[in-house]
């Protein structure tokens, strides 16, 4: 604080000072979940009413029995002490006890002095504790989210590194950037929904027409999208993708075209290639395309039907020889019809349609997913992969999971993270899935595949295939009775464990 008597500064500087002091303390405690304040010998002389709603977790059913207490004595874990002997604060914190976790703050509050310099901080002689989260695992979901997505991709950078280290060869041999990363063997299920799409995806592998893959996010169409490439024809040329939504429009065309050197301002002096030059040989993947803007859907279908493209301020036509792979979450049919999609370009890219069910389509599936998802978390984490008790598995099952398979994941990861033990229980499960803001919990009905008013018409197919895919079901509910056990599942469904092996028609779960 400057000297009042700088001439620099107006007279009620340090009224303005004492004014700003007191309304960041109202502020932060009227936005933070809680506050308290500690007297320097660490005794807890004031708390907010935001506070007081902790209290019975901590054990205090009055504000008077935890009033005067020493700090450490009430609050388990905390450093408020530390705060108090060093004068340093901690401006953010993770504190854990039997009240939950919090993302906490701990200031400590010093004596003013007056000194030749103005106002100097003097000995400490109190601290301010201030809960800015609870809950962090929903409250700072997003940041979690991103976190964990960034280690991801580092760690699969590493990975690749690794592996192009220890064989050289592999690096000269192909573009690591380019390569699919998954084979038909990472689309883990065994439900008759899975079997049936991965049979129509290795078909369509064989074909070097167009598929138009569709589905809801996170049930795996990128996923697909590189299995089909790597089954193809192609699997020795590149394998590039383009995320349209992730694209400002105004910079989709260069992505998609590339352009000339010196074509626009700003623009590269070297020109650079566009996605469907560098993917040359082998796929283009168009993830969400129902998100192509109308200017850009002309010129798109041109391409595809001339097998040519004309890069940006170019005037030269280059050709191509990409195969063609496009997803998207969005109805695209409903899209033509509303106009908001080009005719043209949608039978252009429907020529191999596959529909990418969603996960409570496929209940059965969850098991063996939750077991590869927990093996790869483990393998990222060099923690024991977390093992889902049969009712906790159960209830994953119930779920409607409108983020499929990556909410799934990001579920057990929260799971991972939360749990104590690695043998995770219903109750734990429910916990965590009222926390990452599932708006409703289902309750487990093991076989409630809902068929409803359609039972009757659902019924009416051929009996091999609703016995086959009775048998999945009856092996799906085994498995998660058994959480994932063979040999049980196979005794409570009265058969062999080589029978069972046998009828497992996906070999991932074998
Ligand atoms: N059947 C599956 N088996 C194993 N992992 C899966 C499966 N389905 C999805 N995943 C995993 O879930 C995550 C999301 O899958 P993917 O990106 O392929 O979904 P998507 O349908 O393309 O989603 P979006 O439409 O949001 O781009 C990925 O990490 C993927 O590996």
């Amino acid at each position: 604080m400057p000297s009042p008597a700088s001439p620099a500064l107006p007279l009620d500087a340090n009224a303005i000072h004492a004014l700003a002091a007191r309304s960041m303390f109202h502020l932060f405690s009227s936005i933070s979940q809680g506050m308290f304040l500690v007297d320097r010998s660490g005794r807890i002389v004031w708390v907010n009413e935001g506070y007081k709603r902790f209290l019975p977790a901590l054990g205090f059913s009055s504000v008077d029995q935890f009033m005067g207490r020493m700090v450490e004595d009430v609050i388990p874990n905390t450093l408020m002490r530390q705060v108090l002997e060093t004068g340093k604060p901690i401006l953010i914190d993770l504190l854990t006890n039997k009240a939950g976790t919090f993302v906490v703050s701990r200031i400590p509050l010093h004596a003013e002095r007056e000194g030749d310099e103005g106002y100097v901080l003097g000995e400490v002689i109190g601290a301010i504790g201030i809960v800015l989260f609870d809950h962090p695992e929903t409250t700072l979901q997003p940041l979690i989210s991103k976190f964990a997505m960034l280690q991801r991709d580092l760690d699969d950078a590493r990975r690749e590194l690794a592996t192009q280290r220890a064989n050289p060869l592999l690096r000269q041999s192909s573009d690591g950037q380019r390569r699919a990363k998954y084979t038909f063997a990472s689309f883990i299920g065994s439900s008759p929904a899975a079997v049936d799409v991965k049979r129509h995806a290795r078909r369509a592998a064989q074909s070097s027409s167009p598929v138009l893959l569709l589905g809801e996010t996170g049930t795996g169409k990128e996923l697909l999208a590189h299995a089909i490439h790597t089954a193809s024809a192609r699997a020795n040329g590149p394998f590039v993708s383009l995320n349209i939504a992730a694209v400002p429009d105004t910079l989709l065309e260069a992505e998609f075209f590339g352009f000339a050197p010196g074509a626009f301002t700003g623009a590269d002096r070297r020109g650079r290639e566009g996605k469907f030059k560098l993917a040359d040989g082998g796929t283009l993947f168009l993830d969400e395309i129902g998100d192509m803007p109308m200017s850009l859907q002309a010129k798109l279908l041109r391409a595809l039907q001339e097998g040519e493209i004309e890069p940006l301020g170019s005037n030269k036509l280059v050709a191509f020889d990409a195969r063609v792979i496009a997803a998207t979450s969005r109805d695209l049919a409903a899209l033509v019809r509303d106009g908001r999609f080009r005719e043209d370009l949608y039978y252009r890219l429907n020529v191999l349609p596959l529909r990418v069910p969603p996960l409570r389509e496929r209940r059965g599936d969850i098991p063996a997913l939750v077991e590869a998802l927990g093996e790869d978390m483990a393998q990222r984490s060099g923690e024991a992969p977390p093992e889902l008790m049969p009712d906790a598995l159960a209830l994953l099952a119930a779920q409607h999971w409108r983020g499929n398979t990556r909410e799934l994941r990001n579920v057990l990861e929260q799971l991972a993270m939360r749990s104590d033990s690695t043998r995770i229980d219903a109750a734990e499960v429910k916990r965590v899935l009222a926390e990452t803001g599932l708006e409703q919990i289902a309750t487990p009905a093991p076989m409630a595949e809902a068929h409803g008013d359609a039972e009757g018409e659902h019924l009416l197919r051929p009996l091999t295939e609703q016995i086959a895919e009775l048998e999945q079901r009856a092996i799906a509910a085994a498995m998660a009775k058994t959480g994932g056990n063979k040999l049980a599942a196979s005794r409570l469904l009265g058969i062999s464990r080589a029978t069972l092996y046998d009828r497992m028609t996906d070999p991932q779960v074998k």
